[in-house]
């Protein structure tokens, strides 16, 4: 169902970003959309720049020049603490190393973004009922909120940090290589339950991966270099 709402979950312009140093990797993208609801899927070789992409789009790093637009917010125009903001509460993001607290408990794990972010603590509502919510969606098994997240399998692992992601129904999921550790059955698996709650929640993923089988599942795939130029220059 189109939403109602036009303005792109992801809109870069003209984006220039060097990382300092020797290397000077350099990556220029003219123009690059998510819209409201679509999953993206975005391929690119290994240190092709998909993951500095990614922090451009979460405000982890800010752009030399141009706009990064999420959720029709500039990034750009916000200090490092409001991007902090602006991420808790507009990007549900999976690392590939998930970054699961171990000794944490699953709950507090999954609530954690809620902590920085009232207004998407106020969409979760009730949050420990979000939680158990999540985690029986995910196919996680009853009474998981109390034991700590470290004692998971990695393909668990992986579904809380799902979860953490889902929580409060952000606008944006932000996801690198979440399939990297699982074999082809069990990222099939983890897709439909990923695709099941995006679904329910409306919101936009962008994923990136080296495996363009998991293409047919996207509602649009991008190769990184169609989209962005990438160099070296000296520091
Ligand atoms: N923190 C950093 N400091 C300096 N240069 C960096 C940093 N992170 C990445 N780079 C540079 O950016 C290039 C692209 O890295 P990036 O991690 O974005 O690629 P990637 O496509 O995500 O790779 P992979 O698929 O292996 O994760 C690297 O080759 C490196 O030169």
């Amino acid at each position: 169902m189109p939403d109602r709402d036009q303005t792109p979950a992801v809109r870069l312009t003209d984006v220039l970003f060097r990382w300092p140093g020797p290397a000077g990797f350099t990556l220029d993208c003219p123009a690059f959309e998510v819209a409201r609801g679509e999953r993206v899927l975005l391929l690119g070789e290994s240190g092709s720049g998909k993951s500095t992409l990614l922090s451009l789009i979460c405000g982890i790093i800010v752009a030399d020049r141009g706009r990064v637009l999420v959720g029709g917010e500039d990034l750009g125009k916000r200090g490092a603490a409001a991007r902090d903001r602006l991420r808790a509460e507009q990007i549900g993001v999976i690392f590939q190393q998930f970054n699961l607290l171990p000794y944490a408990s699953v709950a507090d794990n999954i609530c954690l973004p809620l902590r920085f972010a009232p207004e998407r603590r106020k969409r979760a509502g009730d949050a420990g009922a979000q939680v158990t919510a999540l985690c029986a969606a995910l196919g996680l098994p009853p009474g998981v909120e109390t034991a700590p997240a470290g004692r998971f399998s990695v393909g668990q692992q992986q579904r809380i940090a799902v979860a953490r992601a889902l929580i409060g129904s952000p606008p944006l999921i932000v996801a690198d290589e979440p399939t990297s550790s699982l074999d082809a059955a069990a990222q099939d698996g983890f897709l439909t339950l990923l695709f099941d709650q995006l679904r329910a929640t409306g919101s936009s993923l962008l994923m990136v991966s080296h495996d363009a089988r998991l293409a047919a599942q996207f509602d649009r795939t991008v190769q990184l270099a169609d989209i962005v130029t990438t160099g070296r220059t000296a520091a």
